[in-house]
């Protein structure tokens, strides 16, 4: 439905876009995830012709963004990070007048304007005026002026961002209707919120695609990163000897070390729960107590900030 084929952005001298290419499928909720600054809402702003790319193409369901525009644009609806609404219009009024810009038939006008306030839950506030409502429900106005037309594909620049939990939940819900009959592109820099909603993920890391996948995809990407913790009452000549005979260990750090007692954590590749038994025993067999022991699992988190080169 879309292919984005080695876009590049530069700002000047800054490279805000570096050599992107992916495909999205139809009838899937994609989730652009990275930290601020990482050329989400530059890589949507090029994908929906709002600015020109300095070299790659899009093609929107066989269209150049660049060459055919006006078809391209025709199959998406886009809600920009900050939406363009005119706060002195009804939402009503601002609604009527984004169908005629996208130039849907005037006697088609009332009754899509109604579908869509009806499916964004938005008709209680038909009547009142822009600048008087939440973020919350200007957030679902833009919404509804960007599905107006029902295009095939809906990209929503960070939806849920600056909403209270309440809203979130609402816009979410609200996405996953849309997805049923829609492919929906939206970007977060909340790892919890792609994991949620999305069915497949795209990590981006200064301008660059690091990761890709299903949340399930993602998620085995921490295997083989566990540590085993733990707490041996012993010197450190005497747990590094014990340490030394057994296998599955890949490094040691020394975390805490007492004349009588060292704290430690172990990396290893191999089954956590075997080493645990291995150094459990080990241990016991020289009658130096382990006083504590547990293993810390990676999680998607710690592997997005890895990706993305972020700290905790
Ligand atoms: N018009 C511009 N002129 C110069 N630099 C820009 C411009 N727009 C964006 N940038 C820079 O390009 C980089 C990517 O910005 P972009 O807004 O695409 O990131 P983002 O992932 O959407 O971040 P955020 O979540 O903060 O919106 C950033 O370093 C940003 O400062």
């Amino acid at each position: 439905m879309i292919e984005v084929k080695h876009l590049t952005k530069k700002y000047g001298t800054h490279l805000a876009v570096d050599d992107l290419s992916f495909t999205i499928e139809k009838g899937r909720i994609y989730g652009f995830l990275g930290p601020n600054g990482a050329g989400k809402s530059t890589t949507m702003n090029i994908m929906t012709g709002y600015i020109g790319a300095t070299s790659g193409e899009v093609i929107i369901n066989e269209h150049n963004i660049l060459e055919e525009p006006e078809k391209a644009k025709k199959c998406i609806g886009y809600l920009p990070e900050i939406p363009p609404l005119y706060l002195d219009m009804t939402v009503s009024e601002y609604l009527h007048f984004v169908a005629e810009l996208k130039k849907i038939p005037k006697t088609d006008r009332d009754s899509q304007v109604l579908k869509v306030m009806k499916l964004i839950k938005l008709v209680n506030m038909k009547d009142r005026l822009i600048k008087n409502l939440s973020k919350g429900y200007r957030q679902r106005t833009g919404l509804a002026a960007a599905i107006l037309g029902f295009p095939d594909i809906i990209i929503l620049d960070e939806p849920t961002v600056g909403l209270d939990p309440k809203q979130i939940i609402e816009i979410r819900e609200l996405i996953r209707t849309l997805a049923k009959d829609h492919t929906v592109i939206l970007s977060s820099h909340i790892l919890a919120e792609v994991q949620e909603i999305c069915d497949d993920i795209l990590i981006i890391s200064k301008g660059k695609l690091v990761a890709e996948g299903s949340p399930e995809q993602l998620e085995d990407l921490t295997h083989g990163k566990e540590s085993v913790e733990l707490t041996i009452q012993a010197d450190q000549v005497s747990v590094k000897q014990i340490l030394s005979d057994i296998s599955g260990i890949d490094d040691i750090s020394w975390l805490n070390i007492n004349e009588n007692s060292c704290h430690i954590q172990i990396n290893t590749s191999n089954d956590t729960q075997e080493l645990c038994a291995d150094l459990s025993l080990a241990f016991a067999q020289q009658k130096m107590p382990v006083t504590q022991m547990f293993v810390n699992k990676a999680t998607l988190e710690d592997i997005f900030l890895e990706l993305t080169g972020g700290e905790k």
